[in-house]
Order: C-alpha cells, then structure tokens, then sequence
C-alpha cells in the first residue's frame, strides 16, 4: 500500500520508527516530514499531508504530533480527508470500520512506539463496514448550514 507520513519535531522518532515498520512490511511509505527533530509548527505538516492523501498520491496517511490533538486537528480542516486521532487498536478498526478514516493519527508523547505500530497494523487491515456507516460518511461530507438533530 502507498502510505504518506508526517509529523513535527515532537514526533519526529516516531515517524522514523513507523516508516522503518511499514517499508519492513512491504509498504511503499512517502515521508513528507520533517526531517530532524528542530522545532516546527505541526499545521504545516498536517495540511501537507491531507492535500497529499487527498489528490490520491497516496491511499492511507499517517499524522504525528507529541499528543496527536494538533495535527489531527490541521488534517481534518481538509473536507476531503478523514483523519482519526486513536491511542489504542479498538479506536483503529473502528476508524476504518465505521468512520473509513484514511488518516490515522497518534501522539509521540502518548504512546510508545510498539503500541503505535500495533493501532497502524489494525488501521491498515481494517475494511470500511459500509451499510448504514456510508450514510454517516456522506454527512460528514455536507454538514448542514443549521443542525437539525433532536
Ligand atoms: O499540537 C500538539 C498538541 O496538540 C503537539 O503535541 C505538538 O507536538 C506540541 O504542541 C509541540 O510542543 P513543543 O513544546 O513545541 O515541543
């Protein structure tokens, strides 16, 4: 699978640590930094990476920061991706089952590196369940001008 990463200084072992697992097993893994641990402003990465992701150059990303707020926060400005911020491999498979999230995100200071690599392994295998999830998905898509739930 084509897999785009991104992080800040914060996380910027971890991205290294993950893309190393992922070209292990046998993905093509594109890192779009930042590429040493200086201080940088995680919205910069996280937009790069959701235009990245969505003008289709890769099909899944992966978004880091040291908690993983900010720069799931920054992806998820673009209406065109889905980014799900997750800490453990139960969040994971229900992104993509239910949310079919194609942006994982997760906090360099929050989880260790095995725990990280454990939620990509799940995020990576998981379907999209479709059925009644689509019809959410689609409202995610076109929130409404005013809401109308009870
Ligand atoms: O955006 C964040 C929190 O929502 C990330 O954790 C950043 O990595 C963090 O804010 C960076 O903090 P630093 O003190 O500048 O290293």
């Amino acid at each position: 699978m084509r897999i785009a990463i991104a992080s800040d200084h914060a996380a910027f072992a971890l991205k290294a640590n993950l893309a190393d697992w992922l070209r292990a097993q046998g993905h093509e893994v594109e890192d779009l930094g930042t590429h040493n641990d200086a201080s940088v402003d995680y919205p910069d990465y996280g937009y790069k990476l959701a235009e990245h992701v969505a003008a289709g150059h890769a099909e899944r990303g992966v978004a880091l920061c040291g908690t993983g707020i900010g720069i799931s926060i920054a992806v998820n400005r673009n209406p065109a991706v889905r980014c799900a911020l997750v800490s453990e491999p139960f969040s994971a498979r229900l992104s993509r089952e239910h949310n079919d999230a194609n942006i994982i995100a997760m906090g360099a200071r929050i989880v260790a590196p095995e725990l990280a690599q454990a939620c990509l392994e799940v995020f990576l295998a998981t379907p999209f369940g479709g059925d009644r999830h689509i019809r959410r998905i689609d409202k995610l898509s076109h929130p409404p001008v005013s809401a109308q739930a009870d």
